[in-house]
């Protein structure tokens, strides 16, 4: 994985190379293979390249890029690469465009989709990131957990007896807002005033801010915060709960503009609160370019 960084054209060594990462990401690397390969036969003379969500991360701070397990697992590449880096350099693109601050100061950046992930900017360079290893770590997503204590997944195995396709089927499909609330779509449990729903939107809530905090602590402060993805872009009672609970960091929506899902939605006086309609294949086709 890790020789694997800038934009390239996509051949037959790096597919195997590809192949080999699946496991990383069941969710994800099966479906974008089966659509590079399906390409290549309806297109068999384009040149066909390759672009990375793990690229944008090439920057992260050395205390977060290592993982505190054994020195051996390190070696084996046991460490956070991050996810959603299409994501964020579209969010981090789109904010620029309207205050070029964001490429100077500290930023957090909540992308919240159907997998949900936050990461500290500094400087326009990615440092912290909370997915690690796999797009199951960090905060809660829609289906997926998040991280866990690992003496959960040690007890299932040895005392309750669940393989390994057990455990990332639960993990990857049937948890996160899911598993609480039975399932993972934030408009209709937003809309849910039973318990459980109310439960599932107030432990998101409350694992996202915190998740804010602890990525500015880690840069030094915060100057703005973005919110992107089909949650973060499209739910403001959502980013009202959100920003609510950080209101000691001096963060303040300006509740009407924030409401009609403007793209600068905080009241000013603190840290500037951006809400962006990222577009990842734009990212795709910029880095394409870099590479043609
Ligand atoms: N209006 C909305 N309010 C709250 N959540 C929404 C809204 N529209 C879409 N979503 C949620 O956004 C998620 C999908 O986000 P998106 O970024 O489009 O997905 P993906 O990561 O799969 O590309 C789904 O979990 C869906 O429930
Ligand atoms: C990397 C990742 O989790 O992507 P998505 O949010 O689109 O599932
Ligand atoms: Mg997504």
């Amino acid at each position: 994985m890790a020789d694997l960084h800038d934009a390239r054209e996509l051949d037959e060594t790096v597919l195997a190379k590809l192949d080999e990462l699946v496991p990383f990401a069941p969710l994800h690397q099966p479906v974008a293979l089966a659509f590079a390969r399906a390409a290549r036969l309806r297109w068999p003379h384009a040149r066909q390249g390759v672009a990375f969500d793990t690229d944008f991360h090439a920057s992260l701070a050395p205390w977060s890029r290592r993982l505190p397990v054994p020195e051996a697992w390190d070696a084996l590449g046991i460490r956070r690469y991050g996810f959603h880096g299409l994501a964020f350099a579209s969010a981090l693109r789109i904010v620029a465009g309207h205050d070029t601050g964001i490429l100077k100061g500290r930023a957090v950046f909540a992308h919240l989709g159907g997998g949900c992930s936050v990461n500290a900017v500094e400087g326009g360079r990615s440092r912290d990131t909370t997915m690690a290893l796999t797009p199951l770590g960090g905060i809660p997503s829609p289906t997926r957990s998040g991280d866990l204590d690992p003496g959960a997944l040690l007890y299932l195995l040895r005392h309750e007896r669940l393989d390994a396709q057990a455990l990332e089927d639960g993990l990857d499909r049937s948890a996160g807002l899911a598993g609480i609330a039975g399932h993972g779509d934030m408009r209709v449990l937003l809309a849910d005033p039973g318990p459980q729903a109310q439960l599932a939107v107030e432990l998101f809530a409350v694992r996202i801010a915190q998740s804010i905090a602890a990525m500015a602590t880690g840069i030094g402060g915060l100057d703005h915060v973005v919110f992107s993805g089909g949650i973060g872009h499209r739910a403001p009672v959502l980013r009202a709960r959100i920003v609510a609970r950080l209101a000691w960091l001096g963060l303040a929506l300006a509740p009407d503009v924030n409401d009609a899902g403007a793209t600068r939605i905080d009241r000013g006086g603190g840290p500037s609160i951006w809400n962006v309609a990222i577009d990842e294949e734009r990212e795709l086709a910029e880095s394409a370019l870099a590479w043609l």
